[in-house]
């Protein structure tokens, strides 16, 4: 019970750091009213006003986005000092109003215990609504008082567990517990491995260790961004809140299938399809792929040029081959080496002809006799070659041996033939004939396609020189670790097939209709080891960045100085000139962004972005080739990976952490696990252990932190009574809101085998249902693969037996199914006629 006396005095101080708050918004307002007025100029200029201007309206996003919660806590400390803890910090002329919560000063308010207390004497939990004190709770930490308290802030924890659930997560910031505390404050570097239980938190911990890492070290990671995957979009949608709660906008928030720029990857397959895709065997079927539009003609190509006939043989094709191979290059950027090489030889062809001088060795010459039988020279030679290298003819001729392919091109093609499929999946024995590709004519009559799939032009040739070491050659990452080596984690060649046929059966498809989620990886290995010739883009893009760091600290410099002069005396200067919150290097960036895109946003729409830290949840979904991805994308190995081992539903998920890690990291990780419920109560986690004893005994609930006294029903019936089951709890529900005179009536989910989809889409049209059914409605029909990371207020699992064995993961699917409520449960299962 707070008293009046404390509430007021709360109320005050509350009072004055709105006060502020709104003190600073104004002030944030009219510089970007005075920063807009300064029109005109040069190009310069108006770039840098709106660069300045973006700074500060993002600035003001920050302030609106934390007016409801701002200040949630208070310590009092043993030498009387007093620290009001929110959601960012606020200062007067002379002390700090408010720490934020990430400052290393409100760490105690997370931790403090009566044991050890951090010098807090007090822990006040301050609930407000709009910008009034409703209620305070008070935890005194001296050891009389301890009892065994296991949580922090208690109460105020409670009233935030029982709260009903809006179809949005929310923050936490007010009720982070010790455990999670230590994850999100720990130290940027490295692998941070995050297991823990269902509804532990780690969702929640992993957003808000995204916030705590770019306040403390905005520095290094705001200009590359923090990445945060997720499972799907739905889910994307339903933690999208929790970050701009705590006014944190540098975060990228992805699918694996948003991460190939340009790609909506959603297109659906089967289980077992994704599966074989995700394979890290798939590296070395993607090399072989590759390897295979890398050819020599089995029968001579004929090219018609000014009336005469020239030839490509196979034995003149290879050399050239070996060359470009050899050089180590990417496909695209060895194409030219192979060019050159086939050039060479349809000019010394054309050079015999034309040059020849039938008395070059003739005795009577006397003196005057040539030294060589041809009468070319270097210069005409260079003629011809040019001559050949625009004909469209020989142009056609090398684009079906070596094709500039795109990432696409190559999956495409790869995926339309069995055959394809068959041969790129089988490593190159050491001694493999050379050249047995068939006949590609290229006379005037019948040129032949610019770019031939590799079943129109198979028997493919394989190259008598391509062990596994070949992959050396074809290496797109020569400057990448060691474990990113397109073949570094393969086995050498033992001649065994990489996927049987039935497997590369699985992957066949016509070309056309879309991306999958697991074809994204394969997108991104496939670009890696194809190359893009981008050499002089590149040389141009750092010209003009030279260019714009220039600019941008020269701007920097012109503010900082007029800065002394401005605020001299104005204590204002809590509003951070531009300054103050951009580096040269994030201003030319925003300078080059007319558009002024976050670094988040420009992740968002390039391929070889590296960013500052890499945060994946639901991590035990991830396959070996979507870890290849990530990895790429985070060189540094920043990462914290957050999941359950024992709730995937994944076919090829992995058994440990390890496994998956130490290609890239050996065992150099850390594990941080997490070992509380925030979700589900006591009564619904004792069914879930009961429920899955016998089914998978390794699966050990986490300790519920609450109770309701409210345990799971069970039922069998027909279709009509499930209805009406569901129709109970949907009233339940909203009776328990109007009671509470609660504005929203709480959510419902209905968790179903697919094949029982549209069944009750059907019979319970209330229920909101589809591939991403809007989590905001009051009630949704889900599969388990879709309320993974999801939580409602209801819950009715239908069929549980069905989950069980309808995938060879049918006990984790249960587990997630089962831990999704926050309150009731209710198990189904229907009678079939
Ligand atoms: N310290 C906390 N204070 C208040 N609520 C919390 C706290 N920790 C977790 N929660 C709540 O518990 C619920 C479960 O959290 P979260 O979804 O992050 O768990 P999870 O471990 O990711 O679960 P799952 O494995 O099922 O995806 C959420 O509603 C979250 O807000």
């Amino acid at each position: 019970m707070s008293s009046l006396s404390s509430l007021a005095e709360e109320q005050s101080h509350l009072s004055v750091i709105y006060g502020r708050l709104d003190e600073l918004r104004a002030q944030a307002r009219d510089r970007l009213a005075e920063s807009q007025r300064n029109g005109g100029g040069t190009t310069e200029a108006r770039s840098m006003r709106d660069t300045v201007a973006y700074g500060y309206a993002e600035r003001l996003a920050q302030y609106d986005a934390v007016e409801h919660g701002l200040c949630f806590g208070r310590l009092d400390l043993r030498d009387g000092d007093r620290l009001h803890i929110g959601r960012i910090g606020i200062h007067d002329a002379d002390h700090p109003l408010l720490v934020d919560w990430r400052a290393p000063a409100a760490r105690p308010f997370y931790v403090a215990t009566a044991i050890t207390s951090y010098d807090v004497t007090l822990r006040r939990h301050i609930r407000t609504r709009d910008r009034t004190v409703v209620e305070l709770n008070d935890e005194i930490l001296d050891l009389d008082a301890a009892g065994d308290r296991s949580v922090v802030g208690e109460a105020a924890l409670i009233a935030a567990l029982d709260a009903r659930r809006t179809g949005r997560m929310r923050d936490i910031v007010e009720t982070i517990q010790a455990e999670q505390d230590r994850v999100i404050r720990a130290e940027p570097g490295g692998v941070l491995v995050v297991q823990g239980g269902p509804g532990t938190g780690k969702t929640a911990v992993a957003l808000h260790r995204a916030a705590y890492l770019l306040y403390t070290y905005r520095e290094q990671l705001a200009a590359r961004g923090v990445l945060i995957v997720g499972p799907n979009a739905t889910f994307l949608h339903y933690i999208s809140q929790v970050l701009p709660s705590l006014a944190e906008t540098g975060v990228l928030l992805a699918t694996m299938g948003d991460l190939h720029p340009g790609l909506a990857a959603h297109r659906p397959e089967p289980p077992a399809t994704a599966e074989v895709k995700g394979r890290a065997a798939m590296v070395e079927v993607l090399a072989g792929a590759v390897r295979d539009r890398q050819r020599v003609p089995a029968e001579p190509i004929e090219i018609e040029v000014d009336g005469q006939v020239l030839r490509l043989t196979a034995a003149d094709c290879e050399p050239a081959r070996q060359r470009a191979r050899a050089s180590g290059l990417r496909h695209n950027l060895a194409r030219p080496i192979f060019e050159t090489g086939v050039l060479d030889v349809l000019a010394a062809q054309v050079a015999d002809r034309i040059g020849d001088d039938p008395f070059w060795d003739d005795p009577l010459g006397a003196d005057d006799a040539l030294t060589s039988p041809n009468l070319l020279d270097e210069a005409d030679r260079a003629d011809i070659r040019a001559d050949l290298a625009t004909n469209p003819l020989v142009r056609a001729a090398v684009d079906a041996l070596w094709p500039v392919l795109t990432p696409a091109d190559l999956l495409t093609s790869l995926y339309a033939s069995v055959d394809a499929l068959v041969s790129a999946a089988t490593p190159p024995p050491a001694s493999t004939p050379a050249a047995t590709s068939p006949p590609a004519s290229a006379s005037a009559a019948t040129p032949p396609p610019a770019s031939t799939s590799a079943s129109a032009l198979s028997p493919l040739s394989r190259p008598a020189d391509t062990p596994a070491s070949a992959g050396a050659s074809l290496s797109p990452l020569a400057d990448a670790p060691a474990s990113l080596s397109p073949l570094a984690d393969a086995p050498a060649s033992a001649g065994a097939p990489l996927l049987t046929r039935a497997e590369c059966e699985l992957l066949r498809r016509e070309p056309g209709g879309g991306w999958s989620p697991a074809d994204v990886p394969l997108l991104d290995e496939a670009a890696e080891l194809l190359g893009e010739d981008d050499r002089a883009a590149r040389a141009a893009a750092d010209r003009e960045l030279a260019i714009r760091l220039a600019y941008a600290q020269g701007v920097l410099d012109i503010t900082a100085g007029s800065k002394s002069y401005e605020l001299e005396d104005d204590d204002e200067a809590a509003i951070p000139n531009i300054a103050d919150i951009m580096q040269a290097d994030m201003l030319a960036d925003r300078l080059a962004e007319r558009e002024h895109r976050t670094a988040a946003e420009r992740a968002a729409a390039d391929r070889n972005w590296v960013f500052g830290h890499v945060i994946v949840d639901e991590a035990q979904e991830l396959s070996p080739m979507a870890w290849r991805l990530l990895m790429r994308r985070c060189p540094s190995r920043s990462m914290t990976v957050v999941g359950d081992l024992a709730q995937t539903g994944s076919l090829g998920a992995p058994a440990a952490w390890s496994e998956v890690l130490a290609p890239y990291v050996a065992d150099r990780w850390r594990l941080a696990e997490l070992t509380v419920s925030y979700r589900t109560p006591a009564e619904i986690m004792d069914y879930t252990r009961d429920r899955l004893a016998t089914a998978d005994p390794a699966i050990v609930p986490p300790r519920p932190v609450r109770s309701t006294g409210v345990p799971p029903w069970q039922a069998t019936g027909s279709l009509p009574d499930l209805v009406a089951r569901v129709a109970n709890e949907i009233d339940l529900l909203t009776r328990a809101a109007d009671e509470a005179g609660a504005t929203g009536a709480g959510r419902l989910a209905v968790i179903a085998p697919p094949d029982l989809q549209e069944t009750l889409a059907a019979a319970l049209p209330a229920l909101t249902s589809g591939p991403s059914p809007d989590l905001e409605d009051h009630a949704v029909l889900l599969t388990v693969p879709q309320a993974k990371g999801l939580e409602f207020d209801t819950v009715v699992v239908v069929d549980p037996d069905d989950i069980l064995t309808g995938s060879p993961r049918g006990a984790n699917d249960l587990y997630v199914a089962l831990t999704r409520p926050t309150q009731r449960l209710g198990v189904f299962t229907l009678t079939r006629e």
